[in-house]
């Protein structure tokens, strides 16, 4: 038997503590303020940033969206972001990607302040992540939705053996370091690795994120494992699948999430988790 992860119900719950958190800051005269960044009319990203500052005004926050032309220029976006990071009513600058092949990623990453990083993509805050830094510091949203989802459903990653599929520095390597953080033994696998599918046979706890369609299948997972699916890949008929085959995966899964309805709600709930945090942290000093 196995348990679906259901990733929009532990959104909710996390959305209305938040919706709680932002209404008691608001009487402490502080209202949690995201600046999210979109470049250019990719459709997809301009839906995911309409969800953000959808999600952002209902539970009470101050939503800024900056949409910004596909020839906009490097130093056109620095002077941008320099804006929100001098904007006390701003706490978390997000630039949607993707970026236009014009500018260069890490350079924007960098120039924001890591105290508004509500991506958690600074490498201040990497930094922070992989050393295990005491204090409060921004983390990378996809995956610490994932930690949120384990602990919710009573996964507990120590002394579990982990399998991570995919490097990114959204999701790939910030997951290793909080599973690692969390006592697993974590392997980061990628499209060089070796022998892959016995690989993420030996996982409890198998997290997959490579946006290949259903390059894992039942046949790869362990017995009773649990199984992360970050993938949001088209399949032939342009319906949204994961990087697992959730049919033949769910015979042999102890946990699995589906796509949708998995991690994705999660990452947008973490997002304004976030927000909250960097407010708090930057206006109330906690
Ligand atoms: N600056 C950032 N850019 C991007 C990030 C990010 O975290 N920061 N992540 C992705 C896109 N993304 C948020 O930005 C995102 C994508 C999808 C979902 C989601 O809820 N997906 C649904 C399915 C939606 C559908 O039907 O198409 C689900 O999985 O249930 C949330 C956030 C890239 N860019
Ligand atoms: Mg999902």
């Amino acid at each position: 038997m196995t348990t679906i992860i259901d990733g929009k119900a532990v959104a909710k719950k996390v959305n209305a503590a938040i919706q709680i958190a932002v209404a008691q800051l608001v009487e402490q005269g502080v209202q949690p303020g995201i600046a999210v960044i979109i470049v250019g009319e990719d459709p997809a990203s301009k839906i995911y940033v309409r969800n953000k500052n959808r999600k952002a005004e209902k539970l009470g926050m101050h939503s800024v969206v900056r949409q910004l032309p596909a020839t906009t220029t490097q130093a056109e976006l620095l002077a941008i972001i320099a804006e929100y990071n001098a904007d006390k009513s701003i706490h978390g600058i997000l630039v949607q990607s993707p970026l236009p092949e014009q500018i260069n990623e890490p350079l924007i990453t960098m120039a924001i302040d890591p105290k508004k990083d509500v991506d958690g993509f600074h490498p201040t805050n990497v930094g922070k992540l992989i050393t295990n830094f005491p204090g409060k510091y921004p983390v990378a949203n996809t995956p610490r939705g994932i930690m949120t989802m384990l602990h919710e459903y009573g996964i507990n990653p120590a002394g579990k053996t982990a399998v991570v599929i995919g490097r990114s520095t959204i999701v790939g390597k910030p997951m290793a370091a909080l599973l690692t953080n969390a006592n697993a033994t974590v392997t980061v696998a990628h499209s060089r690795t070796k022998h892959l599918k016995a690989l993420a046979k030996t996982a409890d706890i198998l997290v997959v994120a490579t946006g290949i369609p259903h390059l894992i299948d039942g046949n790869d997972i362990k017995l009773g494992a649990t199984v992360i699916d970050v993938g949001m890949d088209r399949d032939e008929n342009g319906k949204l699948v994961g990087d697992v085959d959730f049919d033949s995966a769910q015979e042999v899964a102890g946990f699995i999430t589906p796509v949708p309805g998995g991690v994705g709600p999660m990452t947008i709930a973490t997002l304004m988790q976030t927000t909250v945090e960097l407010a708090k942290w930057s206006d109330l000093g906690e």
